[in-house]
C-alpha cells in the first residue's frame, strides 16, 4: 500500500473561523516532517483531518489514493498521538498496550516493552493516576511502538521534562532510521528538534507559507554583519526579516539564497555572512508584516 498524503484545496471552517484555507500539500511516505505554526495557525486542525477526526468543509485529503475521512482502510494505519487529557482514563499503561496490540498491525511489543523500561513507566497504575509527564511518555510509546506508516505525533511532549523529551526525540530518530515511516512532528519547541527534521511544513494564519527540505530552508536565510551602513547598502533590495544594533554594528536576518557575486560582495564590504537556525526562521517569518513577502515570493 502507498502511504503518500495528499491534500487538495482543503478548507476546514468552524462556523464563522476559518481554520484552514485553501491548504494543498503532499507529503511522501517515510520522511520525518516537522510542522510548525503560531498558536491557532491551524496545525492541530490539520492534523486532525488526517486523523479522520474531521472531514474538510471544502476540498479532499488523501492517503494512498483513499480519502481519509471514516475509511476503515486508512484509519488502521494512522496513528495520532496528541495531549487527550487522560484525566478519566481508567485504563493501565499496560491495558493501552494490550489494545494497541489487538488494533494496530505494526505493533512491535518488544519495542513497547523496552520503551516502558526507558521512560520508566508503572506498567499497572491506570493512565488517571499518572503525572502529566508520565502520561505523556504513555502515550508515546504507544506511538512509536505502533510502527504506524503514518504517525502523528503533535505536541506529544507537552508535561514531558527536558531529560523526558530529550530520551523521547533520541528514540524517535533511532527508530525512524531503523524503522522509515512517515512521522509528523508539531511542536513549539524548534530549537530542541530541527535536528530530527527532513522536510519542513510552515503553516500561519490557515495556510501554508513554506514547505521545504530541512537543507533548502536553511539555506533561506542568512545573517549579515557588519557596520551598520555597510549592512544597509548591502541588504538594500532584498527582504530583510529582522535587525538588531549594537552601537555602529547592525546585524540583519534576509529571506532568500545569496548568490556568489553577493557573498563577494559581503567579503569587499567586509559584512560577515553567517547561518540563521530554524527557530530564528520561523520567529521572524511568522511576524506581523513578514509572512506575505514571503508568499509573494514563492507564488
Ligand atoms: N472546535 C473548534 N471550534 C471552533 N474553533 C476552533 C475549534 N478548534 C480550533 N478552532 C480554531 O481554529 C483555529 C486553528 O486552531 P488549531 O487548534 O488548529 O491551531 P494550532 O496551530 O494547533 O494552535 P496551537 O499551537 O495553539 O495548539 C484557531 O483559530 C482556533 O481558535
Amino acid at each position: 500500500m502507498n502511504f503518500d498524503i495528499e491534500m487538495h484545496r482543503v478548507t476546514v471552517k468552524y462556523g464563522e473561523v476559518e481554520a484552514l484555507r485553501n491548504v494543498s500539500l503532499k507529503l511522501l511516505h517515510g520522511k520525518l516532517y516537522g510542522l510548525l505554526g503560531r498558536n491557532g495557525a491551524g496545525k492541530t486542525t490539520l492534523l486532525s483531518l488526517l486523523g479522520s477526526f474531521l472531514e474538510p468543509t471544502v476540498g479532499t485529503v488523501r492517503i494512498g489514493g483513499m480519502e481519509v475521512f471514516d475509511n476503515e482502510k486508512v484509519m488502521p494505519w494512522v496513528t495520532f498521538v496528541y495531549d487527550s487529557g487522560n484525566r478519566d482514563e481508567h485504563e493501565t499503561v499496560k491495558g493501552m498496550l494490550e489494545a494497541a496490540e489487538r488494533y494496530r498491525p505494526t505493533f512491535d511489543r518488544e519495542y513497547a516493552n523496552y520503551l516502558v523500561k526507558r521512560f520508566q513507566l508503572p506498567l499497572d497504575q491506570p493512565m488517571k493516576l499518572l503525572s502529566k509527564g508520565q502520561q505523556a511518555a504513555a502515550r508515546v510509546t504507544v506511538g512509536l511502538a505502533n510502527r504506524s506508516p503514518i504517525t502523528i505525533l503533535d505536541e506529544a511532549y507537552l508535561g514531558m521534562d527536558a531529560p523526558t523529551r530529550e530520551t523521547f526525540y533520541q528514540e524517535l530518530l533511532e527508530d525512524h532510521s531503523r524503522n522509515p515511516r512517515t512521522v509528523i512532528l508539531s511542536t513549539h519547541h524548534v530549537s530542541e528538534v530541527e535536528h530530527l527534521f527532513e522536510e519542513v511544513v510552515i503553516l500561519h494564519q490557515g495556510s501554508i507559507l513554506l514547505q521545504e527540505s530541512m537543507d533548502q530552508v536553511l539555506e533561506c536565510g542568512a545573517m549579515v554583519t557588519g557596520d551598520a551602513q555597510a549592512v544597509d547598502e548591502f541588504t538594500a533590495g532584498m527582504q530583510v526579516l529582522h535587525t538588531e544594533r549594537l552601537g555602529g554594528t547592525k546585524r540583519a536576518m534576509v529571506y532568500g539564497k545569496l548568490s556568489e557575486n553577493q557573498l563577494l560582495e559581503a567579503g569587499r564590504r567586509g559584512i560577515e555572512i553567517g547561518s540563521v537556525s530554524l527557530q530564528h526562521l520561523f520567529i521572524h517569518l511568522t511576524e506581523e508584516g513578514n509572512a506575505d513577502g514571503v508568499r509573494k515570493d514563492l507564488s
